[in-house]
């Protein structure tokens, strides 16, 4: 794991908005295409800001989340919601995306039409990742019903997991289709998730989801 530590929140979303796209530009550089999986929640929102205004051929680009909560897109609880309003704007309207939500009823039932359609766009060509306080990523939190199978190593693409500290159903990437990215950033702010990612180095994935993912991570933090 490699930890860069900003001076401030507002270098770090710039910072990362631009190695971010400095990735993304290689990737269509060198494969004609490229997938970008991004987290919800309340971090990431100035990075979208940002990155949605670069000059990309988004049009190339496949953007899909980690996770999304099983809510209609006009909830503010939506990841997809926060994808449309702070990213899928300007420039980056141009991408395609997949979202992690449909009006199948009920998570398990969307599963299987979900997972096919992002299937052709592994491996991912970037991930960016989040994490909570109680050291969960994407939607693999710790105590969650289906943890062990969404760590294990045969799991599939996509998974439907309940968990107490998750409000509601969550459809989550599960951990070998996140570590399989060829670029993995992790987007922490404030004291108490640093001193969580240092605890969760201590921990089995298991305590601490967050640990499968970060061998080969770049963690981004800023107070
Ligand atoms: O529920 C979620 O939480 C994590 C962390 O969110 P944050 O609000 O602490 O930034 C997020 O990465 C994930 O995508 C989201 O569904």
């Amino acid at each position: 794991m490699q930890f860069v530590e900003y001076p401030d929140r507002e270098f770090l979303m710039l910072s990362l908005a631009d190695t971010i796209a400095g990735e993304l530009a290689d990737f269509l550089r060198r494969e004609g295409r490229a997938s970008l999986c991004l987290p919800g929640g309340t971090t990431p929102g100035p990075m979208f800001d940002t990155l949605s205004g670069v000059d990309l051929d988004w049009s190339k680009v496949t953007v899909f989340l980690n996770d999304e909560r099983w809510v209609p897109e006009d909830s503010p609880r939506s990841n997809t919601r926060l994808l449309r309003e702070r990213l899928l704007t300007g420039p980056a309207a141009a991408a395609t995306y997949l979202p992690l939500y449909s009006d199948a009823g009920t998570p398990d039932a969307a599963l299987a039409d979900l997972a096919a359609a992002i299937a052709p766009h592994l491996p991912i060509s970037v991930l960016l990742l989040g994490m909570g306080e109680d050291m969960h990523t994407a939607s693999l939190f710790p105590g969650a019903d289906r943890l062990d199978e969404a760590l294990a190593e045969d799991a599939p693409l996509l998974m439907a997991l309940r968990a107490e500290a998750a409000d509601e159903p969550r459809i989550t990437l599960t951990a070998p289709a996140l570590k399989g990215a060829l670029a993995i950033h992790v987007l922490i702010t404030g004291a108490a998730k640093r001193a969580a990612l240092e605890r969760a180095q201590g921990l089995t994935p298991r305590e601490a989801p967050i640990k499968a993912l970060l061998a080969n991570a770049t963690v981004h933090w800023a107070e």
